[in-house]
């Protein structure tokens, strides 16, 4: 089995760590503080509680899983001993252009070095290290113990060879890997999801629907578990924002610039279930 490492002990590479250890990897998670490595284990233990009380998983399967997972703060002890990391720290491109650096440096020269990041290509990390072929996009869905698509994603320096071992250690964690061929902004899951979304609120600037009946459109005629705005409101209304902002940054492309509708709710603190109202209020829910 494969010795893993996770960087990154938040939402994301907590669950992930986690998805490993339950797939047999011993695996270890680092953090930059102790505090967020508490927060990551007593998050994990009472969400996997929750799984054994629901009998979802065996108690010896997490009791086992939890004794796989070792939780520090030794980035480069924990680099030197691992054949694939997956960085999940936060996401900002100069830390992890560092984070990289440094795993380069501790890990052996034939361990792979992957980025969890929605946002960041590994083409923009890879000349951080010494080994553009062995770098490459892994990319998990929130909440990474259920989501079942790991979208694996290369830049034109990674090798066939690392493209193959990082699909197939996808498949180990029992997840459905889905390779893509060239490296595109969004990848494939969250541009579709992006496309339903602008074209969603498309329909509504053109005042050919309500909000509500086109998220019931979705629900009822595409199977959708929500409608696209009840999905903003749920993210927070925000991130999608910023996230429009960051990849017009890299394209130029005017359509890729926040909507109308979307910069007003923004600009008026509206953004979502967090705050009490979005495309919809949420008032007499607080
Ligand atoms: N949240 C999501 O829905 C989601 C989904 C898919 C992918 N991602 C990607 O996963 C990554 C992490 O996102 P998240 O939501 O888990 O963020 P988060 O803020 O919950 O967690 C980030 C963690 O990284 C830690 N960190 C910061 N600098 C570090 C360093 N130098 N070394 C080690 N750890 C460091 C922070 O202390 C924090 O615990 C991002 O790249 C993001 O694009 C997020």
């Amino acid at each position: 089995m494969d010795r893993l490492l996770v960087v990154g002990a938040g939402t994301m590479g907590s669950q992930i760590a986690m998805v490993c250890a339950l797939a047999g990897h011993d695996t270890t998670v680092t953090d930059v503080t102790d505090d967020a490595l508490d927060r990551a284990r007593a998050q994990l233990q009472a969400r996997l509680d929750r799984d054994v009380a629901k009998e979802r998983r065996t108690r010896d399967d997490v009791d086992a899983a939890f004794d796989r997972l070792t939780f520090t703060t030794d980035l480069d002890a924990a680099a030197a001993g691992a054949d694939l990391v997956i960085e999940a720290a936060v996401e900002k491109l100069d830390v992890k252009r560092e984070v990289f650096a440094r795993l380069d440096k501790a890990a052996p020269p034939q361990t792979i070095l992957t980025t969890n990041s929605s946002a960041i290509m590994s083409s923009q990390i890879a000349d951080a290290t010494g080994r553009p072929d062995r770098v490459a996009n892994m990319h998990f869905f929130n909440p990474a113990l259920v989501m079942r698509c790991v979208e694996v994603v290369g830049s034109d320096d990674t090798s066939p060879e690392t493209m193959e071992t990082v699909t197939a250690l996808a498949r180990r964690l029992g997840k459905e890997p889905v390779v893509l061929h060239k490296e595109i902004p969004g990848f494939v899951a969250n541009r579709i999801l992006g496309a339903v979304r602008d074209e969603a609120i498309s329909l509504l600037e053109q005042g050919v629907s309500s909000v509500k009946d086109i998220d019931t459109a979705c629900r009822t005629a595409l199977g959708h578990p929500m409608g696209p705005f009840e999905l903003m409101d749920l993210t927070g209304i925000d991130i999608g924002y910023h996230a429009k902002l960051a990849r017009h940054a890299v394209t130029g492309d005017p359509r890729d610039l926040p909507s109308r509708t979307v910069t007003e709710l923004v600009e008026r603190g509206d953004l979502g279930r967090k705050t009490g109202k979005g495309f919809y209020s949420y008032e007499d829910e607080r």
